[in-house]
């Protein structure tokens, strides 16, 4: 069965930024998914803006390129792709000057769309002179809409600033703030899973539950973002965003419905709820690792340093961090979150451990009964095991087994899994905000990073070396061990 495609209302995307590498990795296939998908309807267009001089001719040759290099060659139509870049257009502006705003104005308005949606796929300092210009020419309309892009800020005052600059322009519902794992497939299945089924809720709480393990392992080291990323870390670039999700999709409580200041209030809390990690207790807490030269599947691969050629930096591109939610529902749970770069495998997902059963009606011969655990996966392989103590099939007696209710995704439905920007952007032209994040959420998860920051930068917390290619420092699993856990294997 295919799920029905309702076209979205005729709209005009301004990306700033047009020329970078987010919008021709990520933008601009997903529009042209979207395209395919039937679900652009006339007379929408997208823009590109960059100080590059360019045609409107030479940007569809960029973004035809795009297509060429970033989408399967099995899901290009070339039919699509022709009606698709007949969309797009070029305008050079240096958003630092007044350069070029007429003439973007001039295009915008020949043939507006009643919903604007500016795009600012350029760093976080240009931000603010965007949202001046966009409002000293008169661009923004009742309808508009301003996406950005993380990182919101480096710190609690630096989002502040920057969500103060946005806020003096447009109003808290045309904002939207993305964070692209709340567009992941398997994210939203987390929702449906909690809240469409009886089974769970009786029992996620920390009666039942043990602990929660969340893994975002990735196998691709620095990838030429050397500037941006040896300034941020594996805490500000993963957990202050993706991960802290993450945790408030697992840990928050029913929202009175899908609306998004009902999702938004409940992540909050649980921001809120997370006990602080202060600089006195960083180091039981946190674990910081870089990587030093290992191999990955692809054969040897250099160390962190070496990536930065020369420069010394005590950047961490791992992290694992022990959580605790002080709120009655999670006291006591541990949430072991973990993320690094050049790990052993590229594989996220969530493992929710329940308790052990109470007392054993089986003898030895059994076996171990192993708790039962939840693993949501988010990527590769989407999809949902529910482990299981079931007996071993066959006449030899009382043998119990750890198996899987296996719902992988992939098998159970063949559609195709839309990539998270084809879902968001085409939720900020429906204006839904439930998958984006409100501006107290990004400052709350930066409140609990903050000590964290200031308590590595107190004590010169050292990162701890780990080989590439293996499953992070050996501080990572002491963490997790001396508690009497382990990490789950995620391969
Ligand atoms: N790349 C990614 O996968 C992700 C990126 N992000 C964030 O998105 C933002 C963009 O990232 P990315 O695409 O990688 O960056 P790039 O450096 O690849 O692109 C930056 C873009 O901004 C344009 N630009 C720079 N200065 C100006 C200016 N003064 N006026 C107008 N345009 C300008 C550049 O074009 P030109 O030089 O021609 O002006 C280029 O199109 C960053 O904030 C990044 O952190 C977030 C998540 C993922
Ligand atoms: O936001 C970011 O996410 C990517 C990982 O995203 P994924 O969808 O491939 O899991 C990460 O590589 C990057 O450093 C970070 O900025």
């Amino acid at each position: 069965m295919t799920s029905q495609i309702i076209p979205v209302a005729p709209f005009d995307c301004i990306v700033f930024g047009g020329t970078g590498d987010l919008a021709e990795r990520k933008l601009i296939p997903a529009l042209y998914q979207r395209q395919r998908a039937g679900q652009l309807s006339e007379p929408t267009r997208i823009i590109g803006v960059s100080r590059s001089s360019m045609s409107d001719e030479e940007y569809r040759a960029f973004a035809r390129a795009a297509i060429q290099e970033h989408v399967k060659p099995e899901e290009i139509d070339d039919k699509e792709v022709e009606t698709f870049l007949a969309r797009l257009f070029y305008v050079p502006v240096d958003v630092k000057t007044d350069n070029g705003w007429d003439a973007l104005k001039t295009l915008i308005e020949k043939k507006p769309a009643r919903i604007r949606a500016f795009y600012l796929a350029v760093s976080p300092a240009l931000f603010g002179d965007i949202a001046s210009h966009l409002k000293t020419h008169g661009l923004i309309t009742p309808d508009s809409r301003i996406i950005v892009e993380k990182p919101i800020g480096r710190d609690l005052k630096s989002a502040m600033d920057l969500n103060d600059t946005i806020g003096k322009v447009f109003r808290e519902d045309q904002i939207f703030r993305i964070d692209h794992y709340l567009g992941k497939e398997t994210v939203q299945n987390l929702m449906a899973l909690r809240f469409a089924n009886v089974l769970y809720e009786p029992l996620w709480n920390s009666a039942h539950i043990d602990h929660v393990q969340i893994t975002v392992a990735e196998t691709v080291g620095l990838e030429g973002r050397a500037d941006y990323y040896d300034k941020a870390g594996a805490l500000r670039d993963m957990v202050q965003n993706h991960i802290l999700q993450l945790v408030c999709l697992v840990a928050m409580e029913p929202p009175s419905s899908l609306e998004a200041n009902a999702v938004h209030d409940e992540k909050v809390k649980v921001l809120r709820s997370l006990q602080p990690i202060t600089p006195a207790n960083v180091e039981e807490y946190t674990v910081r690792g870089q990587y030093r030269a290992g191999a990955s599947s692809g054969g040897p691969v250099k160390g962190y340093l070496d990536e930065l050629e020369g420069h010394t930096s005590n950047t961490e591109t791992f992290v694992a961090i022990k959580a605790e939610i002080e709120n009655w529902r999670w006291a006591g749970v541990p949430f072991y979150l973990r993320t690094g770069k050049r790990l052993a495998a590229r594989v996220s997902e969530i493992v929710v451990t329940f308790k052990p059963i109470p007392h054993s009606i089986f003898d030895q011969g059994a076996g171990r009964i192993l708790p039962n655990q939840l693993v949501i996966r988010l990527q590769p392989d989407e999809g949902v095991k529910q482990w299981l103590m079931i007996k071993d099939p066959g006449p030899g007696g009382m043998r119990l087994r750890h198996v899987p209710l296996d719902m992988s995704f992939a098998e159970s439905f063949h559609e195709r899994n839309p990539d998270a920007y084809e879902r968001l952007i085409m939720d900020v032209v429906r204006g839904n905000q439930t998958l984006f994040m409100r501006r107290d959420e990004v400052e709350a998860a930066w409140r609990w990073i903050d000590p964290i920051l200031e308590g590595w930068e107190d004590n010169s917390q050292p990162t701890q070396g780990y080989t590439a290619g293996t499953w992070g420092p050996s501080g990572a699993i002491a963490l997790i061990e001396r508690d009497g856990r382990t990490w789950h294997d995620s391969l």
